[in-house]
């Protein structure tokens, strides 16, 4: 049997078997989000500066999926400056509070009665749990929760909802006796202290967003919150990646009449066969990028490449030549109404070559240091962390490339730059259809 048959075989089994598990729907008017290529200039973006979640991460590193010790203070405060230097670029940012907080406080801070905080609270209460020790019956957990529990929560003002998101707190009564109140508790928490890496949780296609699955347990509630946040600004995403689909953000490229998944550590083959299957990218070329070195330091796609226009990539050096960490493309056109296996095996850096993509190799301390996780403005021009080394910055300006430089001293602790930590949601298009 062919390949491109046997591709379509797969796919239609796999629609008898589960269905197409995977929702289309318009967007919504009032914002239109969609990315046709990382190298169009970037117009709307959605960000999370981190907050009193990092503090949790930053007290065990690896337990966090972070890469070293750093400092949460600072990792705030560089994101601060990192937000205003898109702003001045002329990006319109928006942060993730923002969009969830929205419409629930006024300019002084005041609560705002009404159905957004009423549904911001119903959300929020999903992320907090209430057990008791030693463990009473089912009856009695309901009472707890539906009573006095519930009630206490209907006072929290907006910002301790937000806190209930972003802690996930899970409080453990124990009795007192007749002591005082007579109930004592536990507290424990369980932070998303990776939130700020704003590329994960969903993809941005030139179709719209799709909302990924996160592959780390300590990731998982992430996609809720930034869902819900998207609610808030409008946005419909077009699909919703379901069991056993996986699929980060920093897998995924955009360029034009093509787009780059990896497939690896973070995203799997299930999800990238719902991605085909639902058209959700809504280019004729789709080009897996499988990844046969699975490793906590190149993670994702966008640690060991990168786009900086049409005809220009960044790619790790231990990716290239005869290395053994060479990627290989599965490459899928499109075909009427679905996709068809073109072409699989090819090694990745010939791929690039045979479609007029010159690549900067970068220097195995330069990819350590987060040169592949570049941000790409507009066409020649990126945002790339500082600590990079001067010969990698001269080959980016021999290429004629725009460099604007950024202190991630502390944010890269987390095991991510400036790719990482911003969506675009919408891009614009050049002019010269470039
Ligand atoms: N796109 C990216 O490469 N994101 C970096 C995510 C870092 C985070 N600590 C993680 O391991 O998921």
């Amino acid at each position: 049997m062919n390949r491109s048959l046997l591709c379509r075989l797969v796919l239609v089994v796999f629609i008898a078997l589960v269905g197409v598990p995977y929702r289309l729907a318009a967007q919504s008017d009032s914002f239109n989000a969609g990315s046709n290529a990382e190298w169009d200039r970037a117009e709307w973006a959605l960000v999370h500066t981190p907050g009193e979640e990092l503090f949790y991460g930053v007290l065990h590193p690896e337990a966090a999926l972070f890469e070293r010790p750093f400092s949460s203070t600072l990792a705030s405060q560089e994101h601060e400056r990192f937000v205003r230097q898109l702003r001045e670029q002329g990006i319109s940012v928006v942060q993730l509070r923002e969009a969830v907080l929205a419409g629930t406080v006024d300019q002084n801070g005041r609560e705002i009665p009404g159905p957004a905080l009423d549904e911001l609270r119903r959300f929020a209460f999903r992320f907090v749990t209430l057990e008791s020790e030693p463990p009473v019956s089912e009856s009695q957990q309901d009472e707890l929760e539906k009573s006095y529990f519930a009630e206490s929560f209907q006072h929290l003002h907006p910002d301790e909802l937000w806190s209930t998101i972003v802690l996930n707190p899970k409080i453990t009564l124990r009795s007192t006796g007749d002591l005082n109140t007579g109930v004592v508790a536990d507290y424990a928490v369980r932070p998303v202290m990776n939130l700020y890496f704003m590329r994960d949780q969903v993809i941005t296609t030139r179709r719209g967003v799709v909302v990924g699955k996160m592959n780390s347990e300590q990731r998982h509630i992430e996609t809720d919150i930034v869902r819900f946040a998207l609610g808030r600004m409008g946005i419909k995403p077009i699909g919703v990646i379901e069991e056993p689909g996986r699929l980060e953000g920093g897998d995924f490229l955009p360029a034009g009449d093509r787009v780059f998944i990896g497939e690896g550590l973070r995203t799997n083959a299930a999800a990238i066969l719902q991605l085909l299957v639902a058209d959700a990218f809504g280019t004729d070329e789709v080009v897996v990028v499988k990844d046969p070195w699975q490793q906590q330091e190149q993670m994702h796609l966008d640690t060991y490449f990168n786009l900086v226009a049409d005809d220009l990539a960044l790619l790790a050096e231990n990716r290239l030549g005869e290395s053994k960490h060479v990627p290989t493309v599965d490459v899928f056109k499109k075909d009427g109404d679905g996709y068809e296996l073109q072409s699989s095996g090819m090694k990745f850096p010939d791929y690039l070559k045979s479609i007029g993509i010159r690549v900067i190799p970068v220097k195995q301390q330069d990819q350590l240091n987060y040169g592949c996780n570049v941000l790409t403005l507009k066409s020649n021009e990126i945002f790339v962390v500082d600590g990079v080394s001067d010969e990698f910055l001269a080959k980016l300006r021999d290429a004629d490339v725009t460099v604007n430089v950024v202190d991630f001293s502390n944010l890269t602790g987390g095991y991510g730059a400036c790719h990482c930590t911003v969506q675009v949601l919408s891009r614009k298009q050049n002019v010269d259809g470039r």
